[in-house]
């Protein structure tokens, strides 16, 4: 029994080890690429690319399904000649990831290009970010986000804003340089805490005027600076719904990419049950309220064209799973449901 546990134990350490060898190349191919900029060129020449144009990724419908498609370089160079234009346009591209087997992934924008003509020649449309997301399969939408902020980040930085002289990116698209004053711009993301905020039995959720109707989520805000996460939650809870947060337990993070690109660091929030009674921010926020388990369990059920009443009104929703709040909200389900049974 001893040696049969032993070989197993040896075949999963075995196992561990190789899938971890393989994480930690790829970890090291890339930032090789973003450190050396004749090896990203090089890599431009084997890779793959997601197209977008002026941020709307590409799409390809196949059946119910949207797939986004990777275009090879010789791909790329056939769509560019449609155009007469120069392959600098690959140079435009950012690094986004790679493969197991290390063949680069890319991202380019061609907004300054006829969009009817890639897509009729490639059979597919370039689509609103905020629909893609929705659309395409769970693993490719944290690649759209990443890619479409890193784009957007390039697009907004353009300039040196000490110099106001144009900055250069390097082929990888790790960073903007200014030649004139030396200074190195690298991409930034702004941190958001949102919060489950509970009272034991019921959870919080709120809404905003510019919510699709019905949608209610988790409190969210922009951390201050020099804030840590504990203050933003405590802060952004008092200052929405007037409640003061006794203890927070952090769950997860996310990438946003809206309305620029944030991360999302999602935390529960405990208040106390005698001290839960709402005044709402009503300068950012439509509604908060109390939600009990059986209310959440029957909005988890509910799609956005499911929550029409007769009566004009909706029926509250929640955000979709893609969505980091969805996580919390089932998280909360689940410790409610363990607590009960
Ligand atoms: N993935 C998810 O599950 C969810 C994501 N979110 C995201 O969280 C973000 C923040 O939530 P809000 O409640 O709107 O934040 P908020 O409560 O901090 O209010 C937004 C206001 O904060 C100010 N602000 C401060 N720093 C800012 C910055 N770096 N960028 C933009 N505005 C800044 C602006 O005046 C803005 O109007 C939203 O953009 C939303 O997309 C919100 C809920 C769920
Ligand atoms: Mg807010």
């Amino acid at each position: 029994m001893a040696a049969v546990y032993q070989a197993l134990h040896r075949r999963v350490s075995s196992l561990i080890c190789r899938l971890h060898s393989t994480y930690v190349r790829k970890m090291r191919y890339l930032n090789q690429l973003k450190e050396d900029d004749s090896l990203c060129r090089q890599a431009q020449t084997s890779g793959t690319f997601y197209l977008f144009h002026n941020l709307s990724p590409f799409l390809q419908k196949a059946g119910k399904k949207y797939l986004v498609p990777q275009l090879s370089a010789a791909e790329m160079k056939g769509i560019l000649e449609k155009f007469q234009e120069a392959e600098q346009w690959i140079e435009k591209s950012v690094l986004i990831g790679c493969s197991d087997e290390h063949r680069p992934r890319f991202a380019l924008d061609l907004g300054a290009l006829d969009k009817s003509v890639i897509e009729s020649e490639l059979q597919g449309s370039f689509t609103d970010l905020r629909k893609a997301l929705f659309v395409v399969d769970g693993e490719d939408s944290p690649l759209l986000a990443s890619a479409h902020s890193l784009l957007q980040w390039h697009e907004s930085h353009q300039y040196c804003s000490r110099t106001g002289q144009p900055t250069q990116k390097n082929p990888a698209g790790s960073k903007r340089v200014c030649h004139a004053s030396g200074v190195t711009y690298y991409p930034q993301m702004s941190p958001v805490v949102i919060a489950l905020v509970s009272d034991g039995s019921r959870c919080l959720l709120a809404r905003q005027p510019s919510f699709p109707p019905g949608m209610f989520t988790a409190l969210s805000g922009f951390c201050d600076m020099g804030e840590n996460v504990e203050e933003a939650v405590r802060r952004e809870v008092a200052e929405e719904v007037g409640l003061e947060v006794e203890s927070l337990r952090y769950s997860a993070s996310q990438h946003w990419p809206f309305p620029g690109s944030s991360l999302m660091i999602a935390c529960h929030a405990l208040v106390g049950a005698q001290r839960a009674e709402i005044s709402v921010d009503t300068l950012e926020l439509e509604e908060a309220r109390w939600f009990g388990l059986e209310e959440i369990v029957e909005g988890l059920k509910r799609e956005p064209r499911s929550s029409k009443r007769d009566d004009g009104g909706c029926l509250p929703w929640f955000p979709p799973k893609q969505a980091i709040a969805h996580q919390l909200i089932q998280e909360w389900v689940q410790q409610q449901t363990a607590q009960t049974a």
